[in-house]
């Protein structure tokens, strides 16, 4: 199918003679938002190096963006996707602005000999609007907050205008008013680029955006349960795939998690 982002059959990955990820099948379309959710060591960022084209399956076939991955020239793939990870290794103390605008040369530092054009700086100034960051445009890296950067690390993927955008544990380290300001971020996304598909990472429920659309969960490398989010993140999916009782709600759209107890506590 043409709307299809992501699409990983019987997937396989081994890594120094021990099975990592085992018949993975798992299809992504435009539009979707999906949580991937599961334990630690679980395999969850093996997958998303899938996804970003970063690695290739051991065995089974995995095609994003319509590419199969092994036949395809990976850094050239991996600029039609945007990757958001909070451990983002800078060194410099570049601007904000500055910042976004590696996201064009898909670097980490500017790019030597590269001079943005008036378009490019055009695109990082929306990009940096788009996430409610223009009051910050000249704000150096180490003086930025966890949460801003985060943010600007979303404009930073935007600036490319990719189809995938991959959110890598990106509330980890965040204060309760940092994370839900990311999280309105990027529940704004899905209202003003309805096409984008994302993908985030995380281990926990309360770190899913009102506007995920899918989940897939899995332990020890393999597929627990993967579809609509309602069928998905539920008491007895994610009790299984983290082998505790862990009761699932949700309010106001957002979901939490709770150890389940075998018998109410005395008063
Ligand atoms: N290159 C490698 N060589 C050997 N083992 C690896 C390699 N990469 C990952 N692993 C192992 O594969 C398993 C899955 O790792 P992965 O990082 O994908 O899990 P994860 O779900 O993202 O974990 P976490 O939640 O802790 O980040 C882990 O047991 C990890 O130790």
């Amino acid at each position: 199918m043409t709307d299809t982002v992501i699409e990983l059959s019987d997937v396989d990955f081994r890594r120094s003679g021990v099975e990592i990820l085992r018949g993975i099948t798992l299809t992504v379309r435009a539009g979707e938002r999906w949580a991937l959710l599961g334990p630690n060591g679980a395999g969850k960022s093996t997958i998303l190096g899938f996804c970003g084209a970063q690695t290739h399956p051991s065995s089974g076939t995995a095609h994003v963006l319509g590419h199969r991955l092994g036949r395809v020239d990976m850094q050239a793939l991996r600029h039609e996707i945007g990757h958001v990870n909070p451990r983002h290794p800078l060194g410099s103390a570049l601007t904000m602005r500055e910042v976004v605008l590696t996201g064009l040369t898909a670097t980490i530092e500017l790019a030597m000999r590269w001079e943005p054009t008036a378009a490019d700086l055009a695109s990082a100034d929306a990009a940096i609007d788009r996430v409610g960051l223009g009051h910050r445009r000249d704000a150096r890296w180490p003086t930025m907050s966890q949460g801003e950067r985060g943010r600007a690390l979303i404009a930073r993927a935007l600036v490319a205008a990719p189809r995938l955008l991959l959110l890598d544990e990106p509330t980890t380290g965040l204060d309760v008013a940092a994370r839900e300001q990311f999280l309105e971020t990027v529940d704004a996304l899905a209202e003003t680029d309805p096409e984008l598909t994302t993908i985030l990472v995380t281990h926990h429920l309360e770190e899913l955006p009102e506007s995920t659309t899918h989940a897939v969960v899995i332990a020890h490398g393999e597929i627990v349960a993967a579809g609509p989010v309602a069928e998905v993140v539920t008491t007895e999916v994610i009790s299984r795939a983290f082998e505790h009782p862990i009761r699932v709600s949700r309010a106001d759209g957002r979901w939490a998690a709770r150890a389940g107890r075998a018998a109410p506590r005395a008063a």
